[in-house]
């Protein structure tokens, strides 16, 4: 199912469990502003390429819209409409004082040379420097995309408005990033997935995990599931996936896959068909790729317990339909994933304070905001008397409803 019917189709049902109104309703859903651009730049060898950017900006009624910047081929109008619309829900659900946006380049950054990369990215940021800010669309990093991107991003910025470490946020920490940003996203999965544990009686000790995706979230969150007592049995990528059922050695496997080699070929498991690694036997699923591939044609055939989104929208409608009806608990992605931007937040804080925080307190805050977070979402949940994925929404699109309501953009 194309991504943004996806999103729309579980708004509109949480909207309807909400009872708002039809006017806001509509009025939620629809994007304040999408932006296109065309992005020309010289490849190192002279020709041109020309690539198409995006940033959708979905809602500002809590504050700054905030959201990722995605390098990828699949990159499409329609998805990033729907990633910046999950980005509204999300720093709700978080309670950040934020709204929603996400953009994206339909590349393929691999295929691309740093200086490359590095024109792209100054172009792109050429276009859309006067619809984002400090005070009005943080854009931070997602698939493709790193802290060197935000870099350029707040470098290119800087040359029109002057320097403004507050412009995005993943960016270097000797640019003014926070500690434990690149982490936070695992981090997060981590402290969510501990919680959502607990709730049926178990630790992360002993569990045995399946990732999909070992970039900066999948394998971040492999390490501190390993560090925590986790058995990781399975990790695949674009290039391959390996299973070891005794557990595989994350660090190890982490320093194999560095730079552009990925999960294949590593020798201490076996390589599995990577079409398989969803429904490898394990007791928590942790998606931390693309969207949509959890779906229809797979989703009974998963035989984890428990799913913990790390990516965005991995899991389609249809297939939480049938994973409800197996008995398998979905820990949704707009909860699940959102350690990224709280760590964001308290970063943008440190920036427009001026002042640094030590890792043990972004850390601590970051478990404290998780753990808060899934309170309420059992909290909703229990009022609603609905499973988390539509706990979560009710929440986030609750809270980003009253606050229209209350700036007087609703009935
Ligand atoms: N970065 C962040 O802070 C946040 C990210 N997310 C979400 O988490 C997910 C991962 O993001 P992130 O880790 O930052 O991205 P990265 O680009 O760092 O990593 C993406 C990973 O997914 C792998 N991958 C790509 N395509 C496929 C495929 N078809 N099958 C299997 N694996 C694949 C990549 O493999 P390879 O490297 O070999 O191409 C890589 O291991 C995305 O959905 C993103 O939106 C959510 C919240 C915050
Ligand atoms: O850190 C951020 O601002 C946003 C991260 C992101 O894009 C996401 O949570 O999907």
């Amino acid at each position: 199912m194309n991504a943004l019917t996806a999103a729309s189709r579980n708004f509109k049902e949480a909207a309807k469990l909400l009872g708002l109104d039809s006017k806001l309703e509509k009025s939620l859903l629809i994007p304040f502003r999408e932006i296109k651009v065309e992005c020309t730049i010289p490849r190192d060898d002279g020709t041109l390429a020309s690539f198409v950017g995006f940033r959708v900006q979905h809602d500002n009624a809590r504050g700054p819209m905030k959201g990722g910047i995605r390098y990828h081929p699949k990159v499409d109008p329609d998805e990033v409409n729907a990633l910046a619309q999950l980005m509204t829900w999300k720093t709700a659900v978080a309670n950040l004082p934020y709204g929603g946006a996400k953009g994206g380049i339909g590349c393929d950054p691999g295929e691309l040379t740093r200086s490359e990369l590095e024109r792209l990215t100054r172009v792109f940021t050429q276009k859309i420097h006067d619809l984002i800010g400090v005070h009005t669309d943080v854009p931070a990093p997602d698939m493709g995309t790193n802290s060197q991107t935000m870099a350029w991003i707040l470098d290119e910025y800087s040359k029109f408005h002057g320097y403004s470490p507050g412009v995005v946020t993943g960016k270097p920490v000797d640019l003014g990033g926070s500690l434990g940003r690149e982490s936070a996203t695992g981090r997060g999965v981590l402290y969510a997935t501990q919680a959502l544990l607990s709730e049926h009686g178990k630790t992360i000790s002993g569990q045995r995990f399946v990732i999909q995706g070992f970039g900066n979230v999948g394998s971040w969150a492999a390490r501190l599931i390993e560090e925590a007592g986790g058995r990781v049995v399975a990790v695949g990528d674009i290039t391959g996936a390996i299973k070891n059922g005794g557990g595989l050695d994350i660090p190890g496997l982490i320093e194999h896959s560095s730079g552009r080699q990925g999960v294949n070929g590593f020798q201490g498991g076996d390589q599995i068909d990577p079409d398989e690694l969803l429904t490898e036997d394990c007791d928590v699923l942790i998606p931390a790729a693309l969207g949509g591939v959890i779906n229809r044609e797979n989703a009974k055939d998963i035989r984890a317990k428990f799913i913990v989104e790390a990516a965005n929208h991995p899991t389609d409608p249809e297939a939480d339909e049938i994973l409800s009806k197996k008995g398998v608990v979905v820990l949704p992605d707009i909860f699940a994933n959102s350690g990224g931007v709280t760590v964001s937040y308290f970063e943008w804080v440190q920036n427009i304070q001026g002042f640094m925080w030590d890792e043990e307190k972004v850390n601590s805050e970051l478990r404290t905001h998780m753990n808060r977070g899934f309170q309420d979402l059992k909290e909703m949940c229990e009022t609603h008397g609905c499973g988390l994925r539509m706990g979560a929404l009710s929440l986030g699109v609750n809270r980003v409803a009253r606050a229209s309501i209350l700036r007087g953009w609703g009935a």
